[in-house]
């Protein structure tokens, strides 16, 4: 039996520009799966390519050369209004919200729904309803400059939903709104996806809207795909310098490294102790084992700095710490660390037969 195909498959899109009669590649070779009702999170800094990638998905921009299939559609295959229904199934929301200001809330929804074929009072039932959904009902009359940020997300995104999308592209959404209206965008986003089962899409620069809310990951850089999984296998086993450096954006662990290097008080060590710095790989570590190692080896585990984050209701990250003990008890404990699917990396090292070590990064 083969295997169903994902939802949403781009299959060696490439996409080219065309300046002063000179071709400028910005997407190469892409390959990307999505499955129904996938958070998919596309991340790369500014010029990777995200919107020309998310543009080629809703057939906004032709592809110079590939695929895009979307529910079994070929998107490049769909011309004049078969183009225009498959819009319709694709929601989309943006950095700037695009409201209209001229037009109230109600205005701006109905907007989505001129082709919908709904008559007029059944439009305005459509448009309560999403106005219900996204928990604004009394800004229906309210004008887009009478609103706040996240309020101006909410309506768009009342707008995007207009017509039952089966997809919803995120084009940066929540770059323009402070961390707490950008939590509760997120934390709503991820109840939608929950409740109407729609698949999202979502480019960003930032790592923590991926950590948030995302299942799968791909990291993008200068128009290729670096590498793509589900977000807890490639944040725990980072195989590309990008994608750590972007985990660095979120994680407190690299400071340590500065603390080392300007050798700070907290990570100066006695002889015999070492700093480690551990992470976890696999979905089935628990915290209780510090207590574990503490007790097991007679240990003093002294952590000094930590980033345990629950991402997909599993812990990833990691933390650094000061051990002291026996020679034999801090090895026997490295051993364990291992056998338990620890990563435990030496960082600073001041046991009699060691030089003190001083790690690259953290
Ligand atoms: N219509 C166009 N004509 C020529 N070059 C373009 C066009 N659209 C995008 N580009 C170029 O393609 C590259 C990728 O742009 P794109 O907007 O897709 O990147 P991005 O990752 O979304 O960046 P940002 O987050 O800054 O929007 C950039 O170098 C950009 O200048």
């Amino acid at each position: 039996m083969s295997e169903e195909a994902s939802f949403i498959q781009l299959k060696q899109v490439t996409k080219s520009f065309h300046k002063d009669s000179r071709a400028i590649e910005v997407l190469k070779d892409v390959n990307l799966e999505v499955d129904q009702g996938d958070i998919f999170g596309i991340i790369g800094y500014s010029g990777a390519g995200k919107s020309t990638l998310i543009r080629c998905i809703n057939g906004i921009e032709s592809l110079t050369s590939g695929e895009v299939i979307l529910d079994k559609q070929v998107v490049s295959n769909l011309r004049g209004e078969e183009l225009r229904r498959f819009r319709r199934q694709v929601g989309m929301i943006f950095q700037q919200f695009n409201l209209m200001p001229s037009r109230t809330v109600f205005g701006n929804i109905a907007l989505a729904l001129r082709k919908s074929g709904l008559s007029k009072p059944q439009k305005e039932q459509r448009i309560m309803e999403l106005l219900k959904l996204v928990d604004i009902e009394d800004k229906r009359d309210a004008y887009p400059s009478q609103l706040s940020g996240g309020q101006k997300q909410r309506v768009a995104i009342a707008r995007a939903l207009a017509n039952h999308p089966k997809v919803l592209l995120c084009d940066e959404a929540t770059s323009a709104l402070d961390p707490q209206t950008t939590k509760s965008i997120l934390r709503f986003l991820k109840d939608l996806n929950q409740k109407l089962g729609i698949t999202i899409v979502m480019i960003t620069h930032e790592m923590g809207v991926v950590k948030e809310i995302c299942n799968k990951v791909a990291i993008i850089d200068q128009g290729v795909i670096l590498e793509q999984g589900d977000v807890f296998t490639v944040f725990s086993n980072p195989r590309e310098p990008l994608t750590r450096t972007f985990l660095e954006t979120t994680s407190n662990l690299s400071k340590v490294n500065e603390l080392i290097r300007i050798n700070a008080p907290l990570v100066q060590l006695n002889e015999g102790q070492i700093i480690v710095k551990l992470t976890y790989t696999k979905t089935t570590v628990s915290e209780a084992l510090i207590s574990e190692i503490s007790r097991r080896f007679y240990v003093d585990v002294n952590i000094i700095a930590s980033d345990i984050e629950i991402v997909n209701d599993m812990l990833l990250g990691g933390l650094v710490a000061i051990l002291s003990g026996e020679p034999a008890s801090i090895e026997q404990t490295l051993g364990y660390l291992q056998e338990k699917n620890v990563s435990a990396e030496v960082i600073k090292d001041a046991r009699s037969s060691h030089q003190e070590i001083s790690a690259e990064c953290v």
